[in-house]
């Protein structure tokens, strides 16, 4: 037999006063949970994301500046190949510096992971987040009056673009608007430096490329993007006042580089013993790239920084035009990629089997060769360091990051 209570609960329910009751009280319920949840909404966007404590203390003291006229500036892409480079190379000199990285997988986190250790020894804090977060920049931004920004981060790779067309326009595209335009908004505007791409020059024939050759037609997804970049930062040049700095850079490589990039991937492969693909353009004609060793894309970066100009927009608008620039970062001496095997090979003291196979379609660039006499001019820019020497350098950082596997072979 049910309990006594049961009914007469139930019956409160169908109490007739009840029933009216309901659908008012059901009512108000509902509409307060909306205009809460639609209150919480409004305010999240408006007000950033809150972080620890610790967070921002981190963020600050990366950020502190050591020297007199320092400058203070937001990495993007910090802890890859030349953003770790360059965070390093500033906070060395005393300018304050905070990184951002979203760690993404496509040549895998533990380099780069090892990468943010290494600079969080130094003194430079890197912050985990993406910068298409925009509550994330409100954030960095609200924390840091940052004088400058080294634009680093991207979706890099170019044969990874047939694959995933997406990750190129998030990560070179979609991105740069969305830090543009928290540089926009910030007051003061901070002055932008940014890496676009020698890959921007397509399919030109006119050799060495200069900046004022024409830029098309692209022939890549990756040198696309990379031109859409440097036409959106003209716009906020113009529109907003930003001082801008696109860096063409060339191949550049170096201790610490990217193992999806043909030196890091060869080296691999001398070591095991295995052979490697060389590709090589129509008629046979070897492919080359006007290589560049990290150090002096390093000093192309600082000497930039420094060079800047100020922006002149504050709140978004525009008071005065302010500097646009672009230039070639390269060595202005190209290399075949037969020759560059050749001097791994020379390094290693050990010979490799070369797969030659013709490249199929038109998805790369064969040929690159850089005039590099405007950043000589304007930036000071004098690459010191010849193929020989910095693939040197690069083996014995391998040999050092990795084991060399004969050794480790040896000792079994
Ligand atoms: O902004 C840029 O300008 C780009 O620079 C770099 O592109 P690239 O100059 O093409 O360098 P990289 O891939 O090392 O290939 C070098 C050469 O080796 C050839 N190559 C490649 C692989 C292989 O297995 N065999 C081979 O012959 C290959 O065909 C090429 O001729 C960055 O990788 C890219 O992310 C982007 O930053």
């Amino acid at each position: 037999m049910p309990p006594l209570e049961e009914p007469c609960k139930f019956q409160a329910f169908m109490n007739p006063t009840f029933r009216l009751r309901f659908p008012s009280t059901m009512m108000v319920f509902l509409w307060a949970l909306f205009l809460i949840s639609f209150m919480a909404s409004f305010l999240t966007f408006v007000h950033p994301a809150p972080r620890s404590t610790s967070w921002h203390k981190n963020v600050r003291s990366s950020a502190h500046i050591r020297r007199p006229n320092g400058i203070s500036v937001l990495v993007t892409g910090a802890a890859g190949f030349i953003g770790s480079h360059v965070s390093l190379a500033l906070k060395n000199r005393g300018d304050g510096v905070v990184g951002v990285d979203n760690f993404d997988n496509y040549y895998g986190r533990s380099l780069k992971q090892t990468r943010r250790d290494l600079l969080g020894l130094n003194g430079v804090y890197i912050v985990d987040g993406d910068i298409n977060d925009r509550r994330l920049l409100s954030v960095l931004f609200n924390t840091v009056e940052f004088t400058h920004v080294m634009h680093l981060a991207a979706q890099v790779g170019v044969q990874y673009a047939v694959e995933n067309p997406y990750a190129y326009v998030r990560g070179n595209i979609a991105s740069l608007v969305t830090l543009l335009e928290q540089c926009k908004s910030a007051d003061p505007q901070p002055a932008v430096v940014w890496a676009s791409s020698g890959s921007v020059y397509g399919a030109q024939n006119k050799v060495p490329f200069s900046e004022t050759d024409r830029v098309d037609p692209p022939t890549t997804l990756y040198a696309s993007t990379k031109k859409t970049g440097e036409e959106i930062t003209h716009t906020y040049n113009r529109l907003h006042g930003l001082s801008i700095t696109g860096l063409r850079f060339f191949t550049v490589y170096g201790p610490w580089g990217r193992p999806d990039m043909a030196y890091f991937s060869f080296i691999k492969n001398i070591l095991q013993g295995k052979p490697i693909t060389v590709y090589r353009a129509k008629n046979q004609v070897d492919l080359a790239r006007d290589f560049i060793y990290i150090d002096d894309i390093v000093k192309g970066c600082v000497a930039s920084l420094d060079t800047s100009g100020k922006s002149t927009g504050s709140g978004g608008l525009k008071n005065g035009s302010a500097p646009y620039r672009i230039f070639n970062l390269g060595n202005g001496s190209p290399v075949t990629v037969p020759a560059l095997v050749t001097i791994l090979e020379e390094n290693l003291k050990m010979k490799v089997t070369k797969d030659v196979v013709d490249m199929c379609g038109d998805g790369d660039d064969s040929f690159a060769y850089v005039n590099i006499s405007l950043a000589e001019r304007e930036l000071g820019y004098k690459p010191t360091t010849d193929l020989q020497t910095g693939l040197g350098e690069f083996v014995k950082w391998y040999l050092w990051y990795y084991g060399n596997p004969l050794v480790q072979n040896r000792s079994v």
